[in-house]
């Protein structure tokens, strides 16, 4: 896989050419009165919920479901948005109607939110005022590129089109050959219509996008069989369409053989995204993979699951995965005229029908004048559809018509200026336009999650919280406490602190004279996995307590052993049992009770 750094800034050109001037939007509508500006999908999402939940109140589920708010954030979010929940009771047939509605929530176009709207009276949900219909609102920032101010440009949406515009450099370095991928780790920018609920939707957020190229007739995987029996929460199409949001639990392997993920490198992927995110500290019981519905898919998406992790907003989108087939590197290269194919050498030549249209040059110039170089290059750069087409156009009536990029008017051609037909050739070479399967991360969204994951109050004492990261995640490794501010115990804690910075092992010293217990308190609530003590036993004979956070479990050894087992279990995958095996179990009276204090 192969990293790029690509540009931010992008010439207006490269955008319309993908599709995100005319179709990257999200829907709008407006308060007249009040100038309040709603995304559509989550006002009907946030209204109906709202609407549910005091049906429940009503009765007699919730006692107050203005007081049952889940926690503080969905208390505030709820006070800006819906002003209070009422509880009035629903019929059964309309709370059904709006469970079905909510689970295909994502799958509305504009209009169908406008309808929905009108239906069930969805105006202002805190003045109940009657809002606009629907409007697109295009997500890009616009700028003008140099002093001109002629060049327009965009701030890029993602990092993917930097990378489809350097395939052909891509392709070289990689011998020519798919599959191969790039990598691109980079700020994004996108003018959301309302950013909220802090890292979750902002307008400038860090992704890190993966563009792997593959040939179109063969998307399997070498490695499939490495992640075929990971089983994973999936949410196809079909369940959302059938108003359910009830999960299908099934092996990667399963879900491909039966066609529910299109194909391998798709499944792939989507294992390879549920194994990063365990491992960086996610919970599995609250991650699923959602099927995009065919609306809410983005306008170059064959195929695309959402890795989604629940949080106290509920299900965020964190991790998209979409085969976006060979739909940017085709539209780049009709534009550029620039071929972005991959040439396979064929052992067995194939004999290959085409359609093939042939120019009467010399009529082009007198006939188009100063046009004749746009006409001849739409011509040439038909697709084979719209070859076959305008052959039986020209059989049929000795002409046919086009319209060129640039050329005013609709352009005439006759079978004397032009001729199509469809030849057989021998090939010895196989040329194709690879589909593209990318896995995109959203770095904050991500972040935010295993924060929210790793979080749990210990049940002996409420007080006293602890953040569970991961050891190798977290951003310091190991806490180095002395016991106590003795002189004695300085050259030792000295001597371990060289040792721990010369091991590459992220640390902080606690030397403050606040207890132990609070000092190994302070560093759970961190996330800071060991903690490393010096006591008076390690001034005689080097050894020193390692301490496990989640367990508050013990074990004593040399400096040099603890050290050991801290790379192990940190950088080598190995657990807390494997790690301290060598190790002795150990409680320490004065600690034991430090740690309760
Ligand atoms: N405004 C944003 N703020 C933070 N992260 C974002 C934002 N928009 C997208 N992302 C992240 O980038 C990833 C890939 O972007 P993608 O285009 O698939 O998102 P999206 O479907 O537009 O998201 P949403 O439907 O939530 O607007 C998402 O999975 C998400 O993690």
């Amino acid at each position: 896989m192969l990293e790029v750094d690509c540009t931010m800034l992008t010439p207006y050109e490269v955008l319309k050419t993908s599709g995100h001037v005319d179709k990257f939007s999200d829907w709008m509508c407006r308060d007249l009165k009040t100038g309040e500006i709603f995304r559509a999908d989550h006002l009907v999402e946030e209204v109906l919920e709202a609407r549910l939940k005091g049906d429940q109140e009503a009765r007699g589920l919730v006692e107050d479901a203005n007081a049952a708010a889940k926690d503080d954030a969905e208390k505030k979010k709820r006070k800006k948005k819906v002003k209070q929940i009422k509880a009035v009771k629903l019929d059964d047939d309309v709370v059904k109607e709006y469970e079905e509605i909510l689970a295909k929530i994502d799958g509305y176009s504009g209009p169908e939110l406008g309808e929905l709207m009108e239906k069930y009276d969805i105006g202002n949900p805190v003045t109940g005022e009657t809002l606009e219909s629907p409007r697109a609102f295009n997500l890009m920032f616009e700028t003008a590129i140099g002093p001109s101010g002629q060049l327009k440009g965009y701030l890029r949406p993602e990092t993917a089109q930097g990378q489809f515009l350097n395939f052909n450099k891509l392709l070289e370095f990689n011998n020519s050959k798919t599959p191969f991928a790039s990598a691109s780790i980079g700020k994004s920018f996108r003018n959301e219509i309302s950013p909220r609920a802090g890292l979750l939707r902002v307008r400038e957020f860090l992704m890190a996008e993966i563009e792997h190229f593959v040939d179109p007739l063969d998307k399997s995987h070498p490695k499939f069989n490495e992640i075929k029996d990971i089983k994973l929460s999936f949410l196809p199409r079909d369940v959302q369409e059938a108003g359910s949001t009830e999960p299908i639990v099934k092996t990667v392997g399963e879900a491909v053989a039966s066609r529910m993920v299109d194909n391998e490198t798709l499944g792939y992927f989507i294992a390879r995204i549920y194994q990063f995110l365990m491992k960086i500290g996610v919970d599995e019981s609250k991650l699923r993979f959602r099927q995009h519905m065919a609306n809410e898919m983005a306008h170059y998406a064959a195929d695309c699951w959402d890795g989604e992790l629940k949080t106290s907003y509920g299900w965020i989108e964190c991790v998209g995965c979409a085969d976006r087939s060979a739909y940017d590197l085709t539209v780049h290269s009709k534009k550029t005229k620039e071929k972005l194919v991959v040439r396979q050498k064929l052992d067995n030549p194939i004999e290959v029908t085409k359609w093939e249209i042939d120019l009467t040059k010399k009529l082009f110039g007198p006939k188009f004048r100063k046009d004749a170089p746009k006409v001849e290059s739409h011509l040439l750069n038909m697709s084979q559809d719209d070859l076959a087409s305008k052959a039986e156009l020209l059989k049929a009536n000795g002409k046919f018509t086009i319209k060129v990029d640039g050329v005013d008017g609709e352009v005439e051609l006759d079978d004397k200026l032009v001729k199509i037909e469809q030849r057989t050739k021998v090939e010895h070479v196989r040329e194709y336009v690879p589909s593209v399967i990318e896995p995109s991360f959203g770095i904050g969204r991500i972040i935010y999650s295993v924060f929210e994951h790793s979080f749990w109050n210990r049940p002996e004492d409420n007080a006293r919280s602890v953040l569970s990261f991961p050891p190798l995640v977290a951003p310091t490794k190991v806490l180095l406490v002395p016991l106590s501010n003795h002189k004695d115990l300085v050259p030792v804690t000295t001597e371990v602190a060289k040792i721990l910075r010369k091991s590459q092992i992220p640390f902080k010293i606690d030397d403050s004279g606040v207890s132990i217990g609070k000092r190994y308190a302070r560093n759970d609530e961190l996330g800071t996995p060991f903690g490393v003590t010096i006591d008076f036993e390690s001034a005689k004979d080097h050894s020193v307590t390692l301490r496990e956070r989640d367990s508050t479990k013990q074990v004593r050894g040399s400096v040099e052993d603890v050290i050991k087992a801290i790379r192990d279990i940190t950088y080598n995958g190995a657990s807390w049992e494997e790690g301290t095996k060598d190790l002795t179990p150990f409680i320490a009276q004065a600690e034991a009770e430090a740690e309760t204090d």
